[in-house]
């Protein structure tokens, strides 16, 4: 059973006002439209400088992504960028790249690294200094960056440069009831969050697609809805074939996989239905990646609880609308502006690793650009 206290009740509010619910995500719209333009013009340089070379997906989404976890947690300078900070802690100046090592993968391979001693508890005595040092040494820098964003923020706050933002909020409003590690947490929670499960999610499921391109092809609804005009956010609840996308690969790559197979032991009566002895809730043809399976005709919001892949419940993921935004937004421009293809080898790569199931070789694809002229460029 997970805490559902005051605190955490209060900083789901906190989150949800001023970031990850609807009004706070239409404000953050700019960023999104920013982060996804970027993206489609790096892919499109690459394609332009060796159009016969695989390039790597994740190493041009996830800086991206990264960045617009900055600015929606607005822990950048207004209007612009963390592209650097100095952090005293540290005695060094860390660049966007080092941040994102620290504040993201660094705690992503923590949180799963073992500690022998965890199989043999009653060997707990003995100092396991390595792994110790390690962790202490990850919380010590994730720690010091994350006090060196804050201070740059506390210092715009006092020269009365005060906006409606989530940092303000906290270190405002939020500063009487919250301390300052909690204020930390939160802020970092936001932006580990924001960068890591949406990217695992649109990596797989343009893995999915470079894989096999007449499903790209049904993605042509996008030009019914939008003509040559770039797709927006707007034309998103037009198009079930990309819905589909997005719960296909959430169903089959699910990033937080929680949800435990299920399986009836007794005889059971649910809802007013009886469920058998030995019935088992599974897909059909489970290891097929078939979109079509979430194409009903209708707008279906149970897909949702079909898949769980945001959990359920008071502690259901607060980032939902996020991440279905984010990744649909993406997987739809991608495939807009380019065609898509596995790069020599690829298709075998279909291991995980980590926390959240992270392609243990990052996505290579070849990638050729549509007709960008034929599109207008809102
Ligand atoms: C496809 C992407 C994502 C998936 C699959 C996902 C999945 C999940 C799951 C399974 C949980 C646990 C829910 C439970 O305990 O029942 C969760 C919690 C949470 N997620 Fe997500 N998540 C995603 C994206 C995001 C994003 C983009 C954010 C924020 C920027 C976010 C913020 C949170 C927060 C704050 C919680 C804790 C909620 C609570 O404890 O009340 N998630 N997520």
């Amino acid at each position: 059973m997970s805490d559902y206290n005051e605190f955490y009740k209060a900083a789901k509010r906190h989150l949800l006002t001023s970031t990850l619910g609807p009004n706070a995500q239409k404000r953050h719209r700019v960023h999104r439209d920013v982060m996804i333009n970027n993206i489609c013009d790096l892919f499109h340089d690459h394609a332009k400088l060796y159009p016969s070379e695989a390039v790597d997906f994740r190493k041009i989404f996830q800086s991206e992504l990264f960045r617009l976890s900055m600015k929606q947690a607005n822990l950048a300078a207004i209007g612009e960028d963390v592209e650097s900070i100095y952090v005293a802690e540290l005695g060094t100046t860390l660049s966007r790249q080092e941040m994102f090592k620290i504040l993201v993968v660094d705690p992503m391979e923590g949180a799963i690294d073992v500690d022998w001693r965890d199989f043999f508890p009653y060997l707990k005595w003995i100092p396991n200094q390595h792994f110790e040092k390690k962790i202490q040494q990850m919380h010590f820098r994730r720690e010091a960056v994350m006090k060196a964003l804050i201070q740059q923020q506390k210092k715009r706050i006092a020269s009365g440069e005060e906006i409606n933002c989530y940092v303000d909020h906290l270190l405002s409003e939020a500063a009487d009831t919250l301390s300052d590690q909690q204020i930390l947490m939160l802020l970092w929670e936001a932006i580990i969050e924001a960068s890591d499960t949406t990217l695992v999610t649109s990596e797989w499921a343009m893995y999915e697609l470079s894989k096999d391109p007449n499903r790209q092809n049904y993605l042509s609804e996008i030009q019914n809805a939008c003509g040559f005009d770039q797709l927006s956010e707007e034309k998103l609840c037009k198009l079930p074939y990309l819905a589909a996308v997005f719960h296909e690969t959430l169903r089959k790559h699910s990033p937080v996989p929680v949800v435990p197979l299920r399986y009836v032991h007794e005889e059971t009566q649910l809802g007013g239905y009886n469920i058998p002895e030995g019935s088992e809730n599974v897909w059909d043809s489970p290891e097929e990646w078939r979109p079509e399976r979430f194409v009903s005709g209708k707008d279906d919001t149970t897909w949702l609880h079909k898949t769980m892949a945001f959990g359920g419940g008071k502690r259901v993921c607060a980032g939902a609308l996020q991440a279905m935004t984010i990744t649909c937004i993406a997987i739809g421009r991608l495939v807009q502006e380019f065609e898509w293809r596995l790069g020599e080898g690829e298709e075998a790569n279909v291991d995980t690793l980590g926390l959240t199931t992270h392609k243990l070789h990052p996505l290579q694809t070849i990638v050729k650009p549509r007709l960008r002229e034929r599109m207008s460029v809102s």
